[in-house]
């Protein structure tokens, strides 16, 4: 079975030439920190553009140079942003220039090298974060453990609409987001083979957050 017969509509790969090409670059163990980031952040950039496309519109009035017309601009919807640290802080700045008017909540998770167990070290959410539309982001979706503990932090906050953009992901790691969160929206560049015994995602691109701020 293909993962789009798999996952249906719950789940869009980013595919697109230019998405495809950056990931590439950013894989290639020989990419320094710099170009690492800007990356990241590109790559964000595209996807929120797909996270985005059913944001509703509404009809604004707009005079041109000839005439009249009626047009379509996005209505005021209240987003969020919500970055697990580390790594996903490499991903705000390229939301944020799409959705400049976002809030951007904070959640610190990192995962234990012996058992791959998220742990929670930080929570900082807009005051209103319940009645925000949230996009959380991190570039990697191995396990799913640190993503379903943010998925489900964000629940017990009171959240409705909520999305997940991911850079790669394991599919082991998308059936498991997909079964503990029944309607979250997943987007990825990648579905990779799989994960080592590791748990880090083959072939993968390694340690995200060690690369975007080369701690190692
Ligand atoms: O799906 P999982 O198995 O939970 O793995 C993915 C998580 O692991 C990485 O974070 P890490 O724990 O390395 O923290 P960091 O961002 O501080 O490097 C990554 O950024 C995800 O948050
Ligand atoms: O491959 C992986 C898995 C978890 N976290 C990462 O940064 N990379
Ligand atoms: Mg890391």
């Amino acid at each position: 079975m293909s993962f789009t017969e798999e996952f249906g509509t719950r789940v869009t790969v980013v595919d697109h030439p230019m998405v495809q090409h950056k990931l590439a670059i950013l894989r290639d163990e020989g990419t320094s920190s710099k170009q690492f980031r800007e990356l990241v952040r590109e790559l964000a950039l595209f996807e929120g553009y797909e996270a985005t496309r059913d944001l509703p519109l509404e009809d604004v009035r707009v005079k041109t140079p000839i005439t009249e017309a009626t047009c379509k601009m996005v209505q005021g919807k209240k987003l969020a942003i919500v970055p697990i640290l580390r790594a996903g802080l490499g991903m705000v700045e390229g939301m944020l220039e799409l959705m400049p008017a976002a809030k951007v909540g904070h959640l610190g998770m990192y995962r234990d090298e012996t058992t791959h167990e998220p742990h929670e070290y930080y929570a900082k959410m807009p005051e209103d974060i319940a009645s925000r539309e949230v996009l959380v982001v991190d570039p990697m979706l191995a396990t799913g453990g640190s993503a379903i503990a943010a998925l489900h932090y964000l629940r017990k906050c009171g959240v409705k609409n909520l999305k997940l953009a991911v850079i790669v992901a394991a599919p082991e790691g998308i059936r498991a987001v997909l079964a503990a969160d029944p309607e979250v929206q997943v987007f990825t560049c990648a579905i990779d083979q799989g994960m080592n015994e590791a748990c880090y995602i083959v072939p993968g691109l390694g340690d995200a957050g060690d690369r975007i701020f080369g701690t190692k």
